[in-house]
């Protein structure tokens, strides 16, 4: 609401998935705060202007006149954040408080989160002079929506979510550009809306645009990223190589879309659409308005019409946005990528493993699934988007099949040091060059992109351990669960990120401990690190007792593909061995179970061959 732009432009929706009272509560109290909140921002050009991220770094020392203000401001703050707080606590808004706005009376006995009419309340309205903040100027128009969910009727979880967004703001302001915003991140430029404006409006090139976005940086990264949150490497470099060719992911939120090129229109260069304010909103009232748009956010509206397929985000795959982006880019339009040194917008970074292994198995998942379906970049983008951008594409839909390449990887070297059977040709000789070259350019490669991105060692060398983890286990998670939709016996779903982080949590991830917690992934993850661990005690032992015929070179060359996996694993068996691990100690049972199972596959392997 408080970015530097004319706020009768501006129009500021939430959608509140989960249709919750507290929400609706909160969102008023916001209105509230924002009229005293935007004239201090505009009169002391403040930044970040999300009050939040703001009064953690503001404390207002000093006694001039803007510390003043600014403690004044933080006290409201304050208060409204108790307020809130308390009526959650008490679990019911105070009939004082539901009786000052008529919104409240959409909430009765009957309604749930899964089962709810739709709910459409214009908070704010900005075309009136009756919301004006303290200093008698026009706000933004605020709205609260919560679309229909009924059990019966499939509700496509985000798409769905921002497909009924998209239609009541159609119908209460209609504004040409629309930001998709996740609920956990907040802006942190007051400046981004003009600097995009420059690249719809760019009179060469700007008409063939269909969206702008930023790349998702978060505010919770620790010094060395342990769970190789960050993605700066594919920020910096994937993404901007693919913006290049005119086709930028769409990553779901930081990214303004024209609403035309949103809803399915055509790219066409000869009828060159001009962003105009629709001015047969202004004589409707905010009654009309409502009712209008309550119809739109209903689960029976899209039955019938081609919402989810031609118009709007497309339903039925995990990462909706991957493939609507391609979609438009299919239908001509160009988009862009756009990675400014002051961060457009900022979020929340997963700060447990298995909620960050989660949101990679949702990812790889629904990439995979856009691999194997109609969408196949290979397919559908054929003559309509460059070759490069169609490979591009695949640099992420295929990640779960990496987790073969890398099961591979992890496995045999180390049953070949068990058994005793030498994997590579003498290092002396030139067969061994092509393996030794490959594993240096890879490493090489990777250690050259991250340094370029400002990466430390240590940083680069966290990233590693989480690709390895990642692979075994989200990917592989992902692989499968792919195979089983193809075949037809699940069906899609949306794993949400966890938004309230619990104390402990916190620490733990704050000192950089990785807690393996105790998920079927620990269970994985466990199992190979012990395989690689026997693998290199055997071959330790064997390098010592080694008889003639083996040669210690091979030998070395199998130990050390080994020992490099034990070290990325040390997290691992500090957590499996040592009691006292601040992350958490992994279950011993499990890390007998996960011996046991190494050994009987051993057995199971020697009789086999
Ligand atoms: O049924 C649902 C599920 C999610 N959401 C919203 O979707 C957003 C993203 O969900 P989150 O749990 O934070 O997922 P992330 O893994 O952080 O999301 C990333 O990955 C998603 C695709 O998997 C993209 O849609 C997101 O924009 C991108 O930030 C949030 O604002 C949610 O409120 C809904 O509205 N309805
Ligand atoms: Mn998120």
């Amino acid at each position: 609401m408080s970015y530097s732009y004319p706020p009768d432009k501006l129009n500021v929706y939430l959608s509140d998935d989960g249709g919750s009272e507290f929400t609706f509560y909160a969102l008023i109290e916001a209105a509230r705060f924002s009229k005293s909140w935007i004239p201090f921002c505009r009169k002391f050009n403040v930044e970040p202007r999300s009050p939040e991220a703001f009064f953690a770094v503001n404390l207002g020392l000093g006694d001039d006149q803007y510390a003043q203000q600014l403690l004044h401001i933080k006290e409201l703050f304050d208060d409204m954040k108790s307020r809130i707080e308390a009526v959650i606590e008490n679990g019911k808004v105070p009939d004082e408080v539901s009786a000052f706005h008529k919104g409240f009376s959409e909430w009765n006995s009957e309604f749930s989160k899964q089962n709810h009419p739709s709910v459409v309340q214009i908070v704010i309205d900005g075309r009136g002079i009756d919301d004006v903040d303290t200093d008698g100027c026009r706000l933004p128009t605020l709205v609260y929506m919560a679309r229909e969910k009924n059990p019966e009727w499939p509700h496509h979880f985000k798409a769905g979510a921002v497909n009924a967004l998209i239609r009541v703001s159609s119908e209460i302001s209609n504004s040409p550009i629309i930001l998709n915003l996740d609920c956990d991140m907040y802006p942190n430029n007051p400046d981004t809306v003009q600097e995009i404006l420059c690249f719809f409006m760019d009179e060469e090139r700007g008409y063939e645009t269909a969206y702008v976005q930023f790349p998702q940086h978060y505010d919770n990264i620790t010094k060395n990223d342990h769970y190789a949150n960050s993605n700066d490497v594919i920020n910096e470099i994937e993404l901007a190589g693919l913006g290049g060719y005119g086709a930028a992911l769409f990553c779901g939120t930081g990214c303004f879309h024209r609403r035309e090129s949103l809803c399915g229109r055509i790219f066409s260069k000869d009828d060159k659409i001009e962003l105009k304010t629709d001015n047969t909103i202004r004589e409707k009232s905010v009654n009309e308005l409502e009712k209008a748009a309550k119809v739109l956010a209903d689960c029976c509206y899209e039955k019938g019409t081609s919402w989810g397929k031609e118009v709007g985000l497309v339903y039925g795959c995990a990462v909706e946005d991957i493939v609507t982006g391609l979609t438009i880019q299919c239908r001509g339009w160009k988009s862009v990528y756009y990675n400014p040194k002051k961060k457009a917008f900022i979020g929340v970074a997963p700060t447990t493993l298995s909620q960050s292994l989660i949101q990679h198995r949702r990812w790889s998942e629904g990439m995979f699934q856009i691999f194997c379906s109609r969408y196949c970049p290979f397919i559908y983008g054929r003559g309509k988007i460059k070759l490069g951008a169609q490979m591009g594409y695949c640099i992420y839909l295929l990640w779960p099949l990496c987790s073969l390449a890398t099961l591979c990887y992890v496995t045999i070297p180390s049953f070949c040091l068990l058994r005793g059977t030498s994997m590579f040709p003498q290092p002396s000789s030139l067969w061994f060059l092509p393996y030794a070259y490959a594993f240096l350019a890879n490493c090489g490669y990777s250690l050259v992109e991250a340094f370029s991105c400002g990466y430390t060692l240590q940083r680069w060398w966290n990233l590693q351990r989480m690709w390895l983890i990642r692979r075994e286990t989200s990917y592989l998670y992902a692989l499968l669960d792919t195979t089983m939709k193809q075949l037809g016996f699940s069906e899609t779903s949306f794993a949400i990120t966890a938004k309230v982080v619990d104390s402990n949590d916190r620490k733990t991830y704050e000192k950089e401990i990785i807690d393996f917690g105790q998920s079927t992934f620990t269970s994985i993850i466990v199992t190979l690190a012990m395989l690689n661990l026997l693998a290199l005690a055997t071959g330790a032992i064997r390098l010592v007792t080694l008889d003639k015929s083996e040669s210690p070179m091979k030998l070395t060359a199998q130990m050390i593909l080994c020992g490099l996996l034990v070290m990325l694993n040390v997290p691992v068996y500090q957590a499996a061995f040592n009691r006292h691990y601040k992350g958490g100690p992994i279950p011993t049972s499990n890390v007998i179970r996960a011996i046991a199972f190494v050994f009987v596959f051993l057995v199971a392997i020697e009789l086999l061959i």
